[in-house]
């Protein structure tokens, strides 16, 4: 039975204080769910990490990075390495975010020496990637994403699909308001599972749980999580209210 995973990203919001206290509200409001086979993430931004872990020590929710740099350490202004993020506790990292890509340039290229590094520490990641809207408008979407999954995790080897989340958010969709409908949320995903058994074999396709992005909210989410092969989500903007991130986590 593949992993149920609510994960919200925060992106670039909440001071230290704000991180603290949505921590401690989030735990306090899904202490009593059972979460059988689901694991609750929120991904603070790199500032609040530190805290954020020790907050929620305790608590059923694990804190996990946006982003970091492939390389061990060096000349990277700006950036954060596997190491650092190991000695405060983290274990998973978001990579290949659409912002990242978008703001920062982020390539395939990169990203495939990021999941690299992820896999050389023994980390985990949350594997972004989707389409653009004119890729969506001109039919091109399964090329667009066959293509990333390609260029950034087809060279890892079968077991080294143990570490890795998928999450498909078409870009579109995110923080617009205008999510994938159910179903062709669930067609991405059935596509992307069945070129992950091409290339490898049906037990690494079935074992890896894919999350959807994009807009979802307490509104949307039982209905796109009732996919078969939507294994949960990667929430954005409803991850930042306690109320509506937790009815997302009962959704699922
Ligand atoms: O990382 C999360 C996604 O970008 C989705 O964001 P959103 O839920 O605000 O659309």
């Amino acid at each position: 039975m593949r992993t149920k995973i609510v994960a919200g990203n925060w992106k670039m919001n909440n001071d230290k204080d704000a991180t603290k206290k949505l921590i401690k509200s989030l735990d306090k409001s899904i202490k009593d769910l059972s979460l059988k086979n689901t694991r609750v993430i929120v991904a603070p931004t790199f500032v609040n990490l530190s805290s954020a872990v020790k907050k929620a020590k305790k608590s059923k929710i694990e804190v996990v990075a946006q982003n970091m740099h492939q390389a061990k350490n060096g000349a990277y202004t700006g950036e954060i390495s596997a190491d650092m993020l190991k000695a405060i506790g983290i274990k998973t990292v978001i990579l290949g975010h659409s912002e990242r890509r978008t703001y920062f340039n982020e390539t395939d290229a990169a990203l495939a020496e990021k999941v690299d590094a992820v896999l050389e520490n023994k980390l985990e990641t949350i594997f972004c990637f989707g389409e653009l809207l004119e890729d969506r408008k001109s039919d091109n979407h399964f090329a667009v994403v066959e293509s990333q999954l390609s260029n950034a995790l087809f060279h890892l080897e079968a077991k080294d699909w143990k570490s890795i989340i998928l999450a498909y958010e078409p870009v579109w969709a995110i923080g617009t308001g205008e999510t994938a409908s159910p179903e062709q949320a669930q067609e991405m995903h059935a596509f992307i599972r069945s070129i992950i058994e091409k290339k490898y074999n049906k037990e690494v396709a079935d074992g890896v749980s894919i999350l959807y992005g994009g807009s979802v909210k307490p509104a949307n989410a039982e209905e796109i999580f009732s996919k078969p092969d939507v294994d949960g989500g990667l929430i954005g903007g409803a991850a930042l209210h306690v109320d509506d991130f937790k009815a997302i986590i009962v959704a699922i």
